[in-house]
């Protein structure tokens, strides 16, 4: 069993959902990202979704994109996340999930790309324009050293598509929550938990649910719906960003603690009899 599988399986048996925080690698620096991942593991976090900085990040809202603009602008690059990321990943709970475009593993060569972010503790990988069709080869190379690959299900999916995405997703199926890019809404739209329960019917696989979950009664929204997981990204992006490392740090600790409650506990906000 995966780290991630492992993750999910605990979780489910005590009724809880997964909280899977997203920060940018190099932003600001990546002292402060080591430093990141750390307190996001201390502070509730179940699994961490750590972004390579990418030059053109379709999927990517402004908050995002700006984030990789000014990780780019360090000179960040994979060679030095993934060094980084040897050094922290053994003291860290959580599996950590890497997030990259297709382009920067084509340019390395899959096998190579692998060999590189297993050796750095890497427990899954997430590259939201690899097209279904082209998976079959990185998903093979991957479950054979231990990596899960995460695939996405948008709105628009047909039923096919998403059984096809049930089937050959490992550690869970992300379920993006809306059509268009990442970042902050004010409103999660109700369709989700259509889709979930849709999701729910071909597999037995976690879901999560990501794009848009900016606050903690948005989170608990999910877990209601009966997602498995939470996946907030711009939200911790932007924290992390504002004032000094120490304070972006000390923002982050306080939302990812404020996010686990919310999705931690059972009962609802309402005052539902016991009996
Ligand atoms: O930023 P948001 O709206 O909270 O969304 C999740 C997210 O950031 C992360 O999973 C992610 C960052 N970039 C992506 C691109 C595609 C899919 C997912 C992502």
């Amino acid at each position: 069993m995966t780290a991630i599988s492992d993750c999910f399986k605990t979780l489910g048996q005590n009724g809880e959902c997964a909280l899977i925080p997203f920060i940018t690698a190099g932003d600001p620096d990546l002292e402060t990202t080591a430093k990141a991942l750390q307190v996001l593991d201390r502070s509730g976090a179940d699994i961490i979704e750590l972004g390579i900085p990418y030059s053109d990040p379709l999927a990517d809202g402004p908050v995002i994109q700006a984030a990789a603009t000014r990780a780019l602008q360090r000179g960040t690059k994979l060679e030095q996340v993934l060094e980084m990321l040897q050094g922290i990943t053994p003291k860290l709970r959580s599996p950590i999930i890497l997030f990259t475009y297709y382009n920067p593993i084509l340019h390395r060569g899959i096998d190579k790309f692998l060999q590189e972010i297993a050796a750095a503790g890497v427990a899954g990988l997430v590259v939201p324009d690899l097209p279904l069709e082209e998976a079959a080869g990185l998903l093979q190379a991957a479950s054979e050293m231990g990596i899960d690959v995460i695939l996405l299900v948008a709105p628009t999916s047909s039923a096919q598509r998403i059984e096809a995405i049930a089937r050959s997703s490992l550690g869970f199926i992300y379920l993006v929550s809306v059509t268009g890019v990442t970042g902050v809404r004010s409103q999660l739209e109700n369709r989700v938990s259509d889709l979930l329960q849709q999701i729910r019917s071909v597999t037995d696989k976690p879901i999560g649910v990501g794009f848009g979950i900016s606050e903690p009664a948005q989170a608990r929204q999910v877990k209601e719906w009966g997602a498995d997981a939470a996946i907030v990204g711009s939200a911790f992006v932007k924290r992390l960003a504002q004032g000094t490392p120490e304070e972006g740090l000390s923002a982050i600790a306080q939302f990812c603690q404020s996010l686990k409650a919310a999705i931690k506990t059972n009962s609802t906000s309402t005052n539902t009899p016991l009996d």
